[in-house]
Formats: C-alpha cells, structure tokens, sequence
C-alpha cells in the first residue's frame, strides 16, 4: 500500500537531491574540527535554542550552517511536514497494521479536537482519565479497601516492554521530586515485567496481599509474559485471600476488554485504550496514568500530561529550525546516515532519570530498527540507532573511556538547574548539585575540544606516554538543560524524544510505528514450549530433536538434564518461599 504521505513511488530517500548534497557536503565537514566551530560566535548563537523553558544547544554536533539548510532542504524533499500533519491529523500512517498514530491525542487538554476515522477521540480520552481520576482518588483516600477491609497501599503494576518502561520512567523521574513524594507518602510502586519468576519474587517481596492492588497492563493482553505473571500474581492473591480478591485486588488496562473478562477481571474495573496508541508510545495513556495516578494522583500525573502536550504543539507548531524534536531527529540523522555513527549516548546527569535510556531504548530502537521502507522497498542504508546510557556521573567511570579514546558515539547530555534534592555541605567548594553540573559542563568540552601532543608536552608529558593521552576531540554532543526535573518537565522530555525519533523515520521514510521484527521469536519460543511441556511431564509425544537443529537440541537436552526446583507438581501451585515471606 502506498500512503499519500509517503515520498513518490519507488523514491528511497537516498535519491533526494538534498540527500545527495548531504553526502558530498560530509567531504567539507571532515575537514573542520568542533575546536575551529566553536569558536564561531555567529554559529554557536544560531545553534542554541531557548524554548518551552528548556535551554538546548547543539552547537558541539559536527555541523555548520550550510550542514542544517541541507538538512531542512533534506526535511522539504522528504515532505517531513506533510508527514507530521498526517500522523496528528489521524491518518493511518502505519500502514502495515492499517491504524492511525495518536499518542498525541491522550495528552490532549479536554477543548481540543483530534479525529480519528471521522470521530473526535478527545472525549474517549477524557472518558478514562476520568475514570482513572475517580478510581486512584478511591483508592487513595481509604474508599475502596482490599477484601479484608484494609487499605490498599501498595500497587504492582504488571506490563512488559511498554506496559513497563514508559511507565517505569516516569515513576523513576519523580520519586524523589518533593511534591510527588509529599502525594506518595506511604504508598509503594512495584513493576513486574520479566517472565522470570526472580522477578516475581522481588516484585512481591516483602508485600502484604491484603494491601495490594495488581494492575495488569497490556494492550495486547496476549503478551505471554505479562499474562503468566499476572496468573502467577493472581494466584499468589487468592492462596492467601480467596478467590473473591480478584475483584477488589486486580484491575487491568486494556485495548482487549474481552480478554480482560475472560481473565477474570471485570470490565467495570479496566481501563481502555485504542489502537491507534502504540505500545511503546503508551505511557500517557491509562498505561502509565493509571499507576501513575494510583502512586502520585491524578492532579500531579496531568501536569505530566500537560508537558507532553505542550510539546505536542511546538512539535506541530514551530518552523524546523525553531523546533527542537525536528532539530534533534535532523541531527541524529545527520550523524547515523552521513556521518555513520551507529549509536548514540543518553547521559542524563540526574539520577532522577536513570530509566530514561533504558525507555527511549525500546521507543528508537522499536520504532527505528528497519531494513525496508513504508512501501516494503529494501533499503540501501541502515535505518536506527543503538541506543544506551546511564545517569552522569555514574558512566564516567564506566563506558566514557570508548567514547573519549575509542569509538565515536555521539552524546546527549541532560542536566538539570534545580536538582530535585539539595545538598550543601559546609566548607566544600560547591554544592553537591553544583559538583554534578561541573562534570556535566566539562564533558561535552572533553569530547569536542580533546587533547593534543602539544599541549600533552606542554605538560611535561613523557614521550612514549603521549600517544595514550592524546584525546582527537572533535566528537559530537549536544547538551538540553532542564529548569528542573518535575512532572511537567518530564513530559515534556518524553514528547521530546518520542517526535524525534519520528522524524527521523518520516524521513527515511520507514514505517516506525510497527514492530514486526519481535514476532519470530516469539513464535519460536512457543514451539520451544511445547516441546519443555512434553519433556517435563514425560509424556514424550514431542522430543526435544522434533523440528530443532543440532546445536539448539543439544542445548535444551543439557538444560533438561539439570536438575530443576519445580517439579511440575499436580494440583496446587507453587511459589518460591520467599514470595510469601512478606505475609509470613
Ligand atoms: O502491551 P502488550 O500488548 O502486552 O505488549 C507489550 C510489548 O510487546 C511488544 O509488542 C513487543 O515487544 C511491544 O511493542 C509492546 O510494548
């Protein structure tokens, strides 16, 4: 199926004119170093942006002006515009599953209007967040207690990939941001997303059944891991409760009601959404805001929504060289598809967002990771980026060494202005937020400017040492300051990275709203099952060699050979011990 959206029949980006431009201008970029660009006054203001409160500049990325007017020529050739007016105007962009792409909708303020398939689905949205709204407040002030009557302070909230991450984020990001602590006061948040049943064990440890509320979040609510934890929960609740826990104890969000009954969780007690929310783009959705809600409440958790929104419309809005999820997808492309930097560093210097990363890690890569085009035409280039980061200061002393001396992997760095927490001790130089920010500061000039045998010998560098301390420099960055690290901000952080990860599949002009390369395994691992069952329950219908190559037969018959703690045991369950040792 070709969209109208997409560029003309048969035409891979990499035909573009701007493209080619692109191409040869990298021969005159190879020639400049970052030490030479930034001292260009002219060029570093025209590459710093001050807009919706945050502080971006982009002037450390190995570009000059000319390298961004070939970039916007490349976002004109590629009808990037017109791409984005599809995706917020509900056309159904991701063409392989027929379905529009509105994550954008479930941040929408209640008086904005946003059609899907001729339907307004503003009032849907609002619909759940008013349920979720009246459903956290119950919980929250004591109105809906658990079975026994307590009170449930303790939420699980069950979901894979993302039913998990986006979630996880964002519950990362504001557990120590004073008003979000003040709303969680005594009230506890566990994810529990690994089909590993060690998983299972930390997830429950330590809590008591009768104070748990279990939400199960799949859009699918097929997701094999997620449904076998959440049988696992369930049945860790009614063991200790009854099987009338189900109702007061587990609520679900789903796109699949029907499953959810099915399940054994009543309707009355899920929360829906649509199709046309992606998985990974689900977290301002009841995915996230349902948990969310449960642990912050619902007033915080909209101030969440309210960044993300706000971005939402810069992202619309703005002309490209004003609009920072154009700029940063621009840049990226620049340096994966012309520069041929494979991978990218997300280095918040905040703890606060450790989970940042780790969620844009499935968000780009999910999205990204392709080999055809959106008309299925194999592509001659590659498509994504290998993403990965850990808060700053903590990946200075781990993988800052490649990225100093080794292989070029451009960084973002994220810092904050007001840390969530403050610490000053007296007599030290600086606070211990100032000390952060020093390092934070310092690295994007390590990299750009580095080190070299001059100035190595200046120092009384020893000869046979210098070629080890010489730093080439000239390896990009860019560097976004927060006002602070709050409910807002962090939407507005997520809406950010969510759209740039967008245009740069709009512009390679690939589907990034699909995920068809998770199936295969999944399917392999379902044969892989029947074949553990058969095996376990020696029954031997199916043998481990039945439809395996050599290499995996061997390897299942040695896992088979080990000895194992379950025994497959009939009629009752079983659970490590230390999963009820909160309850003991
Ligand atoms: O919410 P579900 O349907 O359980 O899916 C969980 C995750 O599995 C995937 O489909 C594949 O990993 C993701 O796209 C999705 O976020």
């Amino acid at each position: 199926m070709i969209h109208t959206t997409s560029n003309k029949k048969g035409e891979l980006v990499s035909e573009l004119p701007a493209w080619q431009a692109l191409k040869e201008h990298v021969n005159e970029i190879e020639k400049t170093h970052l030490r030479d660009l930034l001292h260009d006054e002219a060029r570093c203001m025209s590459m710093i942006k001050e807009c919706e409160g945050m502080y971006c500049d982009f002037t450390r990325q190995r570009v000059t002006q000319k390298t961004l007017e070939l970039l916007f020529e490349l976002a004109e050739q590629s009808n990037l515009r017109g791409k984005i007016n599809a995706m917020f105007n509900g056309e159904h962009i991701n063409s392989t599953e027929d379905r529009a792409v509105l994550h954008v909708a479930t941040r929408a303020h209640r008086n904005q209007k946003i059609m899907v398939d001729g339907r307004d689905v503003v009032p849907d949205v609002w619909e759940v967040l008013d349920k979720i709204k009246a459903f956290s407040d119950k919980v929250r002030n004591g109105e809906w207690l658990g079975v026994t009557g307590k009170p449930l302070k303790n939420v699980v909230a069950i979901g894979i990939g993302g039913s998990f991450l986006g979630p996880l984020f964002v519950h990362t990001a504001l557990r120590t941001e004073p008003v979000a602590m003040r709303c969680s006061r005594d009230r506890r948040l566990r994810f529990l997303a690994n089909v590993d049943p060690i998983d299972v064990a930390r997830a429950l440890d330590g809590l008591d059944p009768e104070e748990t509320l279990v939400v199960v979040i799949s859009k699918t609510f097929t997701t094999a891991e997620t449904m076998l934890n959440a049988r696992t929960v369930r049945s860790w609740l009614t063991s200790r409760l009854g099987p009338e826990a189900v109702a007061k104890h587990m609520v679900a969000v789903s796109t699949n009601l029907k499953l959810v009954k099915e399940f054994g969780i009543d309707p009355e007690n899920a929360f829906g959404f649509w199709d046309w929310v992606g998985g990974r783009y689900s977290v301002c959705s009841a995915v996230g805001m349902l948990p969310l809600s449960l642990q912050y409440g619902f007033d915080l958790m909209q101030e969440f929504l309210a960044g993300a929104n706000n971005i939402d419309e810069h992202f619309k809005n703005q002309p490209y060289q004003d609009n920072l999820p154009v700029l940063m997808g621009l840049l990226s492309l620049w340096n994966v598809s012309f520069l041929g930097h494979g991978a990218k560093a997300i280095l918040p210097y905040c703890q606060a967002l450790s989970k940042l990363a780790p969620h844009i890690q499935q968000v780009d890569m999910e999205s990204n990771g392709k080999g055809v085009d959106i008309n299925g035409v194999r592509l001659p280039f590659e498509t994504g980026e290998i993403d990965f980061g850990e808060p700053g200061t903590n990946g200075q002393h781990s993988f800052y060494q490649l990225i100093h001396q080794g292989r070029v992997v451009p960084c973002e760095f994220i810092g904050i202005v007001r840390s969530q927490q403050s610490v000053y001790l007296k007599g030290e130089v600086v606070s211990n937020h100032d000390e952060l920010m020093c390092n934070f500061f310092a690295q994007a000039d390590a990299l750009a400017y580095g080190k070299t045998p001059e100035q190595l010998r200046s120092d009384n560098v020893p000869d046979y040492l210098i070629p080890h301390r010489v730093f080439t420099g000239n390896r990009p960055s860019m560097s976004i300051m927060l006002p602070s690290c709050t409910a807002y901000t962090v939407g507005q952080l997520l809406a950010i990275y969510e759209h740039r990860i967008a245009v740069q599949g709009f512009i390679w002009n690939i589907n990034s709203f699909d995920q068809w390369g998770v199936e295969l395994g999944k399917v392999l691992a379902s044969k892989v099952r029947t074949v553990m069952n058969s095996a376990r329950t020696r029954d031997r219908k199916i043998l481990p060699q039945d439809g395996f190559n050599y290499s995996t037969t061997r390897m299942i018959n040695k896992y088979l050979e080990g000895k194992t703690q379950v025994l497959y045991p009939e009629g009752h369950d079983s659970f490590p011990i230390d999963m009820l040792r909160g309850v003991q």
